[in-house]
């Protein structure tokens, strides 16, 4: 013992350092998530470790910590010496390349995310990773991400990330967490998903496809004829023709859509698209 105080993590909210402190909260994604002994687990954010230290010890086979804090180094490295299964990574999960890094990609993702990166974060590890045998994620979000993740069609609160989950596979929430599961506790709900991914349709990494989306859903007053007529420079007619071969509606707009009905004008749209730049 030197005598020095070891002094106190000061936690950086703006990168979504709020650590789960609730064990029944960190059972109950153990359970949900059952991390299998031939199972390679990619975790991220991995904090100060107490999910990190139960994946390791739940037995798979191999599991992957990234973490954009080099002030949690300390931490990182004493599990790392305690368990020959765990390895950590540094860098931030939206840019990180996932591809060179991760010989040995992994299965399921499970992970208490920083809420701000959700959306860019999930399309990134379904761009990544899905190809590469990527089949579930259980990720603690924002309540308000969960009910957007999950939303159905017709519901206010579709988007193009949660109509893409419903072709790639399947989004479903499980719980609400109170923020007084956290420390700091965020000022907001939150709420643990899963995401089960079959890739009935790959369609993560397809520009044309996220382009076609983001134009649809671009202004949520308009209709998804005007909307499109906008972003791609359409004349109104041949599109009015085509929603009503497809059996659409002229005025409907872009929350109203499955995902069948994407997919359908997005095969007979996108011949049409001027090239992306
Ligand atoms: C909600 S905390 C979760 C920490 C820990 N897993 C737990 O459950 O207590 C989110 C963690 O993500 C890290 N983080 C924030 N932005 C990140 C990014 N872009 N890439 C990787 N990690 C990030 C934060 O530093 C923080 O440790």
């Amino acid at each position: 013992m030197n005598g020095q105080k070891s002094r106190p993590f000061r936690h950086n909210t703006d990168l979504g350092q709020n650590f789960l402190v609730d064990p029944s909260v960190l059972q109950f994604i153990l359970e949900a998530s059952a991390p299998g002994p031939e199972e390679t687990i990619l975790e991220i954010g991995a904090g100060q470790g107490v999910l990190t230290r139960q994946l390791a010890l739940s037995g798979c086979r191999r599991l992957y910590s990234l973490e954009i804090d080099r002030r949690l180094e300390g931490d990182l490295a004493t599990l790392e010496k305690a368990f020959s299964n765990l390895k950590v990574f540094w860098g931030d999960a939206v840019t990180f390349d996932y591809e060179s890094n991760f010989p040995d990609p992994p299965q399921k993702v499970i992970a208490n995310i920083p809420y701000h990166i959700t959306t860019p974060l999930i399309w990134k590890l379904l761009e990544d990773l899905a190809p590469r045998g990527l089949r579930y994620l259980l990720l603690m979000v924002q309540k308000e991400a969960a009910d957007r993740l999950t939303s159905p069609a017709g519901t206010k609160m579709r988007y193009p990330l949660g109509v893409t989950l419903e072709l790639m596979g399947h989004a479903r929430r499980l719980r609400r967490v109170p923020p007084g599961a956290f420390r700091p506790a965020p000022r907001v709900d939150s709420a643990l998903i899963e995401i089960g991914i079959d890739r009935r349709q790959d369609l993560a990494g397809d520009r044309s496809w996220r382009r076609l989306l983001k134009a649809a859903f671009g202004q949520r007053r308009k209709t998804l004829a005007n909307n499109l007529g906008a972003s791609f420079s359409l004349s109104r007619e041949p599109l009015l023709s085509l929603f009503s071969d497809l059996g659409m509606d002229g005025k409907i707009r872009a929350e109203e859509l499955d995902g069948d009905q994407w997919l359908r004008l997005a095969q007979r749209l996108t011949p049409w698209l001027p090239p992306s730049r």
